[in-house]
């Protein structure tokens, strides 16, 4: 549903998802999860189970990936120790290969580039932790373009809740008609819906693989590139 231009045009400001919606991060994030399950002495999994675990930051990946080699309840004391105990690990694999594998979605670079140009205010919201946020922003030279980067763990809480989205209305002195959430997630899609703001769903990201169009955003684009036709004047 394309929703009338003059809602579009009420929007000043941008906030982007970031794994799944500005970066394929999955790779080194299947690394760092299978470095850490061979220290525990468990095999390995695969990348498309790992992408379906990714969304609600690092400690959740880990507990999803230890339920499913352990076959144990996510919420089980037991897990919950060898948790604390595994945690401290993938921080320092993942920390290590940020980027080996990593890439930027097609168009990434060159629509945010335009996007600034044209006056949008731009920040990144994701669930990742803050410490791998900037270090991959740098690493593909997109740390420029925001003005506002918070990670899952920079307020007290996380997509879907709505908090740091209207953290970013504080800081930008803007109301709810005026941002918009990018995003390949429903914990993006639902975080907008709690904060009231406009929303667009990216088809190519991960969203447990299901369909982000469930989630009902105001728009849903199977491209990058695709945000231009409701952002910027052709
Ligand atoms: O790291 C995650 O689990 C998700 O990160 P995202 O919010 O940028 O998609
Ligand atoms: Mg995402």
């Amino acid at each position: 549903m394309i929703l009338p231009k003059s809602q579009w045009l009420n929007i000043q400001a941008i906030a982007f998802d970031l794994d799944g919606t500005l970066i394929d991060s999955v790779p080194d994030l299947a690394a760092a999860t299978n470095a850490t399950l061979a220290e525990c002495s468990l095999p390995k999994v695969s990348e498309d189970l790992v992408r379906s675990w990714v969304g609600n930051g690092a400690q959740i990946l880990m507990q999803r990936a230890l339920s499913y080699s352990y076959s144990t309840a996510e919420d089980s004391p037991e897990l919950q120790a060898r948790l604390e105990q595994t945690m401290p690990r993938f921080m320092h694999h993942y920390a290590e290969h940020l980027q080996q594998h990593s890439r930027l979605y097609t168009g990434v670079l060159e629509v945010l580039q335009q996007l600034k140009q044209a006056g949008y205010k731009l920040a990144v919201v994701t669930n990742k932790p803050y410490r791998f946020t900037i270090p991959l922003l740098q690493a593909f030279g997109l740390d420029g373009l925001f003005t506002q980067v918070l990670g899952g763990d920079s307020l007290a809480k996380m997509k879907p809740d709505p908090l740091p989205l209207q953290h970013l209305m504080d800081q930008w002195n803007i109301n709810s008609s005026q941002l918009l959430m990018v995003g390949d997630s429903k914990n993006d899609i639902l975080a907008a819906k709690a904060a009231n703001v406009m929303s667009i769903g990216l088809t190519y990201g991960y969203n447990y693989g299901e369909d982000i169009g469930l989630s009902e955003p105001d728009a849903v684009c199977e491209h990058f590139s695709q945000l231009r036709q409701y952002l910027l004047s052709q």
